[in-house]
């Protein structure tokens, strides 16, 4: 009988965020993890194994060593849930580094607009989106929601190349009838409605891929109304109809992001004009009016919302993409991260990529942290003389943990908003997002070091930690260096659902 391994059995470090918990993350440094190579589901977590205990842990469970296949971490590697980047735009990846001196309107007229037209022609589509996902996926994102050009048949040609490639996302196409140049415009709601509707039943069609048990759909479509300012009244209601038969399509688009823009959008939806609204119109009020906001609705960048905005989000359970990279880029400000968190809002980060600069969630982890000790660097010297703030002492009077708003976010809430933060944004936090029996594992082994074993993180290569065995302060370090240091270079494996689709490793053909 031909030998099948239905399971691997990945031995070294792990480190994981935890539901419900902000402040801390687990940091396991010897670990044995367990994944169905069926299902690509994590079978059973194991704590503290020696190496020389391995085989009787596996005994444990039940498992042959002959019917496992066992990847053992090397020195300066561990284990953490994939990334997940919770807005960016494929089509723009061709833009990174251009036209960073303007903010957000003049820059989508002058250096987005005209890239994203060339999507028009399916041959550069095609060329561009691989490149752009495999340069994703390498980055460490298995689950990336993503934004197309307003194109049919470019979009699905990049639905194609992220179910190709293997990765977990959303796919879109911009919804643009109005405000938008001549040559890079939808000719009506209409129009923009029924391309929608195709590509949906478009990506709905993939084939779900070689695992027949665990058949939810690794990509999966989304609605994108690209923002307020680019779509009419009869747009937006047309899609808000075409959500409301279908409560479980997921709905990305900007709020809030520049000033000029949110004046721009208020004086677009006067309340009048607005079905059910009479008191003053707010963005987020536009997107409610429309039956666009909702628990599954996935708002990029929030950086200058109201109170009022704040609470009607919580009350929708809507989900905040957090894009510091983008929002200093385009110098629209920053967002009060804390606030939303003390609330119980969802948050991820997003790359928005190309008003961000980096296609990497761990440059938008460094933002976030930067973002943060702005907020908190610009606070009142008496925190609780702020509003928002003072509400939130008192909703956490009942546990230990202190507010966010007005502090710098900790490593494990940089951690979270990485991981298992983005998933609660997508609605998949009970499939992935952290390491947890049960879960679809998707993963990355990250490492300290480079191709040939040298440290290659700064202040790393000056240390003599990584050699072999690493207790959990040695562990916590690595991961604060990965964060703030790390780079695709210190990605060496990326696993979607217990396949490896990418990272240094899977680029060398598995040979390293
Ligand atoms: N950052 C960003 N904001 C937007 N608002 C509308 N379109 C865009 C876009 O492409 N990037
Ligand atoms: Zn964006």
């Amino acid at each position: 009988m031909n030998k099948i391994d239905s399971t691997t059995l990945y031995y070294g470090s792990l480190v994981t965020p935890v539901a419900g918990s902000l402040e801390s993350y687990k940091a396991l440094p010897k670990a044995a993890l367990c994944v169905s190579n069926d299902t690509g589901i994590i079978q059973w977590i194991e704590e503290d194994v020696h190496a020389s205990g391995l085989q009787d842990v596996m005994l444990k469970h039940g498992i042959l060593a002959e019917d496992a296949s066992i990847v053992e971490l090397k020195p300066g590697e561990f284990l953490l849930p994939g990334f997940i980047d919770t807005h960016t735009h494929a089509p723009q990846v061709p833009n990174i580094g251009s036209g960073q001196e303007d903010e957000l309107l003049n820059w989508l007229a002058k250096t987005t607009f005209p890239t994203e037209a060339k999507f028009a022609d399916v041959a550069f589509a095609r060329k561009a989106y691989a490149s752009a996902v495999r340069r994703i996926i390498d980055n460490g994102t298995t689950t990336c929601c993503y934004y197309g050009t307003l194109h049919l048949e470019g979009t699905k040609v990049l639905a194609d190349i992220v179910h190709q490639y293997g990765q977990r996302g959303f796919v879109g196409k911009c919804n643009m009838d109005r405000n938008s140049p001549e040559y890079y415009v939808e000719p009506s709601a209409k129009e923009s409605l029924l391309r929608t509707e195709e590509l949906i039943t478009y990506i709905r069609s993939l084939p779900s891929g070689s695992h027949a048990t665990t058949p939810n759909a690794l990509v999966q479509p989304v609605l994108t109304p690209r923002f307020a300012i680019s779509c009419t009244s009869d747009l937006l209601t047309s899609l808000g109809e075409l959500a409301a038969s279908d409560p479980s399509l997921t709905i990305q688009t900007h709020i809030s992001e520049n000033a000029s823009e949110i004046a721009f959008t208020k004086s677009l939806f006067p309340p009048t004009s607005l079905p059910g609204q009479t008191s003053e119109t707010t963005y987020a009020g536009v997107y409610d009016a429309f039956g666009l906001l909702r628990s599954n609705t996935i708002l990029a960048h929030a950086v200058h919302l109201e109170d009022s905005e704040v609470e009607l989000i919580k009350e929708r359970n809507a989900g905040i993409s957090h894009c510091p990279t983008s929002n200093f880029n385009l110098r629209s400000g920053w967002a009060k991260v804390g606030v939303l968190l003390d609330k119980g809002i969802k948050v991820g980060l997003g790359t928005d990529v190309s008003g961000g600069f980096s296609p990497s969630i761990l440059t938008a982890v460094q933002h976030a942290s930067i973002a943060s000790k702005v907020v908190a660097l610009s606070a009142p010297p008496s925190a609780s003389t702020h509003p928002s703030s003072q509400e939130q002492t008192q909703a956490h009077t009942s546990t230990s943990t202190p507010p966010f708003a007005n502090r710098q976010l900790p490593i494990a809430t940089l951690l979270y908003l990485a991981t298992l933060g983005g998933a609660e944004v997508c609605n998949l936090a009970h499939r992935v997002g952290s390491l947890e029996v049960g879960k679809e594992f998707d993963a990355l082994v990250a490492s300290v070091r480079d191709d040939a074993g040298n440290p290659n993180l700064w202040g790393i290569d000056l240390e003599d930690n990584v050699k072999g065995d690493v207790g959990r302060e040695e562990l916590q370090g690595m991961v604060e260096r990965f964060l703030f240091c790390g780079d695709d270079r210190n990605i060496r494996r990326v696993y979607v659902r217990g396949k490896l689709i990418g990272g240094k490793v899977w680029n060398a053909g598995g040979r390293v």
